[in-house]
């Protein structure tokens, strides 16, 4: 579904993602662990078209995408939810959710409205007035309604109680369910141990491990001592 070839990102003369490979599925739920400043956040904003790659392939269904600008990248069906949710702390709920808006979507606010219910309670509050919790639910709403058959994920359980993190697993394998693709970025290993399907572990720029979440989970202690502790 999504597919990433030899993808090389710089900012400037720093050298960040050096030739990333990574196959995700499609309908599965793929995460990509790796400790802090490794280059999560820079190949997904890469695949998104709001970083420049300097070499390297990105296909959504088989459609080569890479260098798009991120609305077209949009309308090809993928998603972003951005680190940090950056939601309009000035709009409602309802006016949050509006702004990524698609006609004849299958994900219209009314069906969001019945998956989130704290959201559904809370239409009319400001993004400002959420908390943590509801704020994630809200940038997932709101990247929904525009259709996407694939969704990025930068690590939505940060600054989450451990309560929040279950009903977002809950939610993104529910998603998964219906079809979405997804790729979660994680730091934490606790959300992505719990949903994904497979696991991928990035250490500078490279993906050096890749498993299923069985696998994983045989190889765990081995896998999180060499790559994953701080
Ligand atoms: N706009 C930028 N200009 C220059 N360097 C940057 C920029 N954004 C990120 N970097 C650097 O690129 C490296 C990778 O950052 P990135 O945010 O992709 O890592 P990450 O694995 O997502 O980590 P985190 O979990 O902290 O977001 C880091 O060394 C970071 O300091």
């Amino acid at each position: 579904m999504l597919t990433i070839a030899g993808l090389n990102t710089h900012y400037g003369a720093s050298h960040i993602l050096q030739g990333v490979d990574l196959e995700m599925p499609q309908g599965r739920i793929s995460a990509v662990l790796g400790r802090n400043g490794v280059g999560k956040t820079t190949m997904v904003k890469t695949i998104m078209g709001l970083v420049a790659p300097s070499s390297g392939r990105v296909a959504v269904g088989g459609t080569d995408i890479t260098g798009w600008p991120p609305h077209r990248v949009s309308r090809q069906g993928v998603a972003y939810v951005p680190e940090g949710r950056l939601i309009f702390p000035d709009l409602t709920v309802l006016e949050n959710i509006k702004v990524g808006e698609r006609p004849d979507t299958a994900w219209p606010i009314d069906r969001l409205l019945k998956l989130f219910p704290s959201l559904n309670e809370r239409q009319a509050n400001r993004g400002s007035q959420l908390s943590g919790g509801e704020q994630q639910m809200l940038a997932i709403a709101r990247a929904l309604v525009s259709d996407p058959k694939v969704m990025l994920l930068d690590e939505p359980s940060q600054g989450l109680a451990p309560l929040v993190v279950r009903e977002l697993a809950r939610i993104i394998k529910l998603l998964r369910d219906e079809g979405v693709t997804i790729l979660l970025v994680e730091q934490n290993m606790k959300l992505a141990e719990a949903v994904a399907d497979e696991l991928h572990i990035m250490v500078k720029g490279r993906m050096v491990y890749r498993a299923s979440a069985e696998v994983f989970r045989a190889e765990e202690a081995t896998i999180r001592a060499r790559y994953l502790t701080m």
